[in-house]
């Protein structure tokens, strides 16, 4: 699938996930799909049957409380963790070190080198995965580190270090982006610049996936939503059908997810 080039971010006012926007491409192959995975650590099961379809030119957001599984879910399907069952799928292709080259993640924090400039981290990572060193200057603008790209990383502000491992992420110009609380560490003035970002990537046939607790900026951001409880997903799809006109994102979520917590809570006394 080819995918429109970036722009420049633009300074447009808030956008707002709507119902105006297009609905889902069925007929293109899901950027990424997980099949009744099931993963444990040791005795703990964490996921158990899990099953999330993310598709091109939408933005997807995994929401799900503290210790849902949401970061099991992305190195899950990045290939840092083996499930115990299940299948992971990248534009309709089983997961393979070739089909991951078409994923950019930042999950687990910004990880780069300290001392070394945005700009070497960068081009070490350029070097890791076979990219032509000219993306790293537009990509510095693009994440608004233009001008910051000579100044060691370690010295960054929280803010910077999202941007930074933002670039990483986008560095290969990725048809799949997977993002772990990508608002993290970013001020209102960042968050909004990250929405209209996230929206035009998408716009352009990308498939983005993002996890958050922020339930109203994911609600301005996203198209679909998948919500994790018990383990499993107890709703995914556009958000419009999750929280319709009228209804409160945080009254639907928090009766899905203690309503998954509960029937879980009667399985297990059965
Ligand atoms: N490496 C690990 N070893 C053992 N248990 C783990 C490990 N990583 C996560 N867990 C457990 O798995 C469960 C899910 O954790 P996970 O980090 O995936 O949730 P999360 O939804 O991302 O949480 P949060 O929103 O707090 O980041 C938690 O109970 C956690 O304690």
């Amino acid at each position: 699938m080819a995918t429109a080039p970036l722009s420049p971010p633009t300074s447009s006012p808030a956008s707002t996930a709507d119902s105006s926007r297009p609905a889902a491409d069925l007929t293109a192959p899901p950027g990424l799909a997980l099949r009744n995975v099931e993963v444990s650590y040791g005795r703990q099961k964490v996921l158990m049957g899990l099953n999330l379809t993310a598709r091109p030119g939408r933005v997807y957001g995994l929401l799900g409380l503290n210790g849902a599984g949401k970061s099991t879910t992305f190195n899950t399907a990045l290939g840092l963790l083996r499930p115990d069952a299940g299948s992971i799928e990248v534009l309709g292709r089983p997961l393979t070190r070739e089909s991951l080259s078409h994923v950019g993640a930042s999950i687990n924090g910004p990880a780069f080198y300290p001392q070394l400039s945005a700009r070497r981290n960068l081009h070490i990572h350029c070097l890791l995965t076979g990219t032509t060193v000219e993306v790293i200057d537009p990509l510095l603008e693009q994440v608004g580190l233009g001008r910051a790209g000579r100044k060691r990383a370690g010295s960054f502000s929280t803010g910077m270090k999202v941007r930074l491992a933002l670039a990483m992420a986008l560095l290969g110009d990725p048809e799949v982006l997977v993002l772990d609380e990508p608002q993290s560490g970013l001020d209102p003035q960042g968050i909004i610049w990250l929405r209209d970002l996230l929206r035009e990537l998408a716009a352009g046939g990308r498939t983005v996936i993002v996890s958050s607790h922020v339930l109203g900026e994911m609600a301005r951001t996203c198209d679909d939503v998948g919500v994790l409880a018990g383990g499993r997903m107890v709703y995914e799809g556009p958000l419009t059908e999750f929280a319709v006109a009228g209804q409160d994102l945080e009254d639907v979520f928090l009766a899905a997810v203690t309503g998954a917590a509960d029937r879980r809570g009667q399985e297990v006394r059965r």
